[in-house]
């Protein structure tokens, strides 16, 4: 802590004139070099980038101080060009901390609530029911069935629009979109050509206001069902909403929802595949409380401590966003230069043998032992369980949909299926990379359920929930219509 009192300048590598440590930047799994640096130099550490500096923080209380009660003169983001031009500064989770960013969070607040998100369960749980579905019948695409699933339910949730298939239009724009998208703001891509910028910005903005579009025509025909941007349209004067803004909202709320959560499950089916004994005791901790006759719901997971465990060891043993997202401050009088980017290095924490025993294995037990699953006798307040989704101002807005859906499909994947190795498993608990988001390299394992009855209810179950997906499917494509008609409507 004492870096953060005086007025030197936290440690760090050794610098080069002019450039500093440019030169040694890692633009690839960065995560893992600033932990060898937290190693050397602790749990607050500078590079400088030019005439910038970058922070690396890769301690709780250090995190905590700096983000969570000095979070006025952290919320800022570091100002991105490429981003700006496609966006216009119109992205909430990149724009800077200012007016557009705090009328944009205060309408995410307001319609992500614990409350308001409880009533989108119904379109939740049918969701999670379809991936149930589509990995009984073709268990081999299972990657592509939770990206299918994690930009369908958002989608429902948000623009009342769900996606049956992973082809269906909507679907299939959108990760078209977020590949030009991500790519283009990459750390280390190519220059921001402004031509590249133009044409993504006439897909990003062609997606967002069409979705933007149908949701108004279908609230003018009287077909709400009850989405978010329909009670964000109602609200928008009082909101200081513009077009713009709500268009870019309602879309970059779909992102931030749909590849994290994809992440997540990708990360929890390989921990499941790669420690069998870990599967084995959530298996038997679900059949005593669940039994075999009826899937769970999320009432049960008040009595499910080990499969809490599992959920909060996915989380720290392959965190969706391992650096979080960079923060910059504003903080003037203070040994951290004004504009610094922020990484709180949340990998380095999970990973820190000082705190967790045995940090690099599967071991949801030992969170069990105790609450923030350290060892014995850690001072830990400043590692609550929601670490994961960020610190201070610009903490995940959409953590408890997020959580409910993890906790949905969780609990569901453990009562219905074994996960076993395929053939090269060997690879399967390293990740890929990508600055901001991982998630594990492709992988094949074997998925099965774990009794014929299961399979039984889970086919039952999908047919029945046909009543929620129709209030959301609307001007479906002649193979949608198929699909929906040969799968459950027969
Ligand atoms: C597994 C699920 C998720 C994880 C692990 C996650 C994690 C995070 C993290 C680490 C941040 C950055 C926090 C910081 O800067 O300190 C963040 C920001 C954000 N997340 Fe999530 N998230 C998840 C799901 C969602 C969902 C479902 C939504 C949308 C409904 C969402 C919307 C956002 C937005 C809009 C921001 C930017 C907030 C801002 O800059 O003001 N996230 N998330």
């Amino acid at each position: 802590m004492s870096a953060l009192g005086t007025k030197t300048s936290p440690p760090g590598p050794p610098t080069l004139p002019l450039i500093g440590n440019l030169h040694i930047f890692p633009r690839e799994s960065t995560h893992l070099q600033f932990t060898e640096w937290a190693r050397k130099y602790g749990g607050i550490f500078s590079l400088k980038i030019g005439t910038g500096t970058v922070i690396v923080i890769t301690c709780p209380d250090i995190a905590n101080e700096l983000l969570e009660k000095r979070s006025a003169t952290t919320a800022d983001r570091p100002s991105l060009y490429a981003a700006d031009l496609v966006t216009g500064g119109l992205h909430i989770a990149l724009i800077r901390y200012g007016d557009t960013w705090r009328a944009l969070r205060r309408a995410a607040h307001s319609i992500l609530t614990p409350k308001a998100t409880a009533r989108h369960l119904p379109i939740q749980i049918a969701e999670a029911t379809q991936l149930l579905y589509d990995m009984l019948c073709t268990p081999e695409y299972f990657n592509k069935h939770i990206k299918r699933y994690s930009s369908s339910v958002i989608m429902s949730v948000m623009h009342g629009k769900r996606s049956p298939r992973y082809e269906t239009p909507e679907t299939a724009d959108f990760f078209r979109l977020e590949q030009e998208w991500t790519t283009f703001i990459a750390p280390g891509a190519t220059p921001p050509w402004k031509d590249t910028a133009a044409r993504i910005r006439k897909m990003q903005r062609g997606f967002f206001f069409r979705l933007l579009a149908a949701t108004e025509e279908r609230v003018q025909r009287g077909e709400q069902n009850g989405s978010y941007m329909e009670e964000l349209l109602e609200k928008r004067d009082e909101l200081r909403l513009d077009t713009d803004m709500t268009a870019y909202l309602g879309g970059t709320l779909i992102e931030g929802g749909s590849e994290t959560t994809s992440s997540f499950l990708n990360s929890f089916i390989l921990c499941m595949v790669a420690y069998p004994e870990a599967l084995k005791k959530a298996q038997e901790e679900m059949d005593r409380v669940v039994g075999q006759d009826r899937v769970p719901n999320l009432s049960d997971l008040q009595n499910l401590p080990y499969v809490r465990a599992v959920i909060l060891e996915t989380h720290r043993f392959r965190p969706v966003a391992p650096l979080l997202f960079p923060h910059a401050t504003t903080y003037k009088n203070y040994s951290i230069p004004a504009g610094s980017t922020i990484f709180v290095n949340y990998w380095g924490i999970s990973q820190d043998p000082t705190l967790y025993d045995a940090p690099d294995v599967f071991c949801p037990t030992r969170y069990l032992l105790t609450q923030n699953g350290t060892k014995l006798g850690m001072k830990t307040s400043s590692m609550g369980p929601t670490l994961a989704f960020g610190f201070g101002r610009r903490s995940c807005p959409g953590i408890h949909l997020a959580e409910n859906a993890i906790n949905i499909h969780v609990m569901n994947l453990i009562w219905a299926f074994n996960f076993e190795p395929a053939l090269d498993v060997d690879s399967c608990t390293e990740s890929i990379h990508s600055m901001i988001l991982t998630k594990p390299l492709p992988f094949n394992c074997r998925i099965t359920p774990r009794t014929a009855e299961k399979a039984e209810i889970i086919r039952r179950e999908f047919v029945d929930a046909a009543g929620t997906y129709r209030k959301f499917e609307f001007g479906l494509s002649q193979e949608d219509r198929e699909f929906v008609l040969n799968s459950r409507d027969r």
